[in-house]
């Protein structure tokens, strides 16, 4: 069973999304936002470690393997994990629309149970822009890129200004972001204009 809610059903004067002309190139490796997130930073230990990279057009495809500090049942991902898993692929796809976005509502379905040790095969895509408002898809599909879905989203984030981060963030670590030029950096990347 899978649904949309009217929440996440783009406007009448929706656009379709546009690659950035200065997106990367399909294949290339995003890399991690920020090191301490804990869908894709390489410094956050129990973390996803999620790897992205950009596709054609206006999408992605990821890759996450389920380490057992991700368990929720014994031998299972959490489904708050695998939410995660989705969130972080969706919101990597600002990379190629360079925009800075926040997740403002994510519907999720769970269609197969996800055992520790699987690496879950990321999808998402950009499907419309209605102004600050991006709607997007994800699936997450086990024992291959082509296997069975195991789960899947819907998602509107919407774009905010860097300030969202920097009104809003604990202080320490927005200082420790500003005084690291590698993270200077990544947070132009997704902006069109710095
Ligand atoms: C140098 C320091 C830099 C540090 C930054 C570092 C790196 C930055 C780079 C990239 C990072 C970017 C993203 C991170 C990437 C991946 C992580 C995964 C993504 C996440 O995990 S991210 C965390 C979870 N996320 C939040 O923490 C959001 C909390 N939230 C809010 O901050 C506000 O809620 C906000 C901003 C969402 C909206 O607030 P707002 O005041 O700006 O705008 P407003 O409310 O007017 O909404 C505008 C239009 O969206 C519609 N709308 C809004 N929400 C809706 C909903 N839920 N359902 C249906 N429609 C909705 C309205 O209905 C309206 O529609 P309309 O225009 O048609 O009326």
């Amino acid at each position: 069973m899978s649904g949309t809610s009217p929440a996440l059903q783009p406007p009448a004067d929706a656009v379709k999304p546009v690659r950035h002309p200065d997106a990367p190139a399909p294949g290339e490796p995003l890399g991690a936002h920020y090191g301490q997130c804990f869908g894709c930073g390489g410094d956050q230990p129990h973390g996803l470690h999620l790897v992205a990279r950009a596709g054609d057009g206006v999408t992605v495809t990821a890759e996450f393997t389920v380490q057992p500090a991700h368990q929720g049942a014994p031998g299972l991902a959490h489904g708050g994990v695998l939410a995660s898993a989705l969130d972080e692929t969706l919101g990597s796809l600002g990379w190629l629309l360079r925009t800075i976005a926040v997740t403002g509502r994510l519907e999720t379905d769970f269609l197969l149970p996800v055992p520790v040790g699987t690496t879950l095969y990321l999808e998402a895509e950009v499907t419309a822009v209605a102004g600050r408002k991006i709607y997007s898809t994800a699936t997450g599909r086990v024992g291959g890129p082509d296997g069975p879905v195991a789960v899947r989203a819907d998602a509107l984030f919407v774009e905010v200004k860097v300030e969202h981060f920097t009104d809003h963030g604990r202080p320490e670590e927005i200082r420790a972001a500003l005084d690291d030029p590698d993270q200077v950096r990544r947070a132009r990347a997704f902006e069109v204009n710095p």
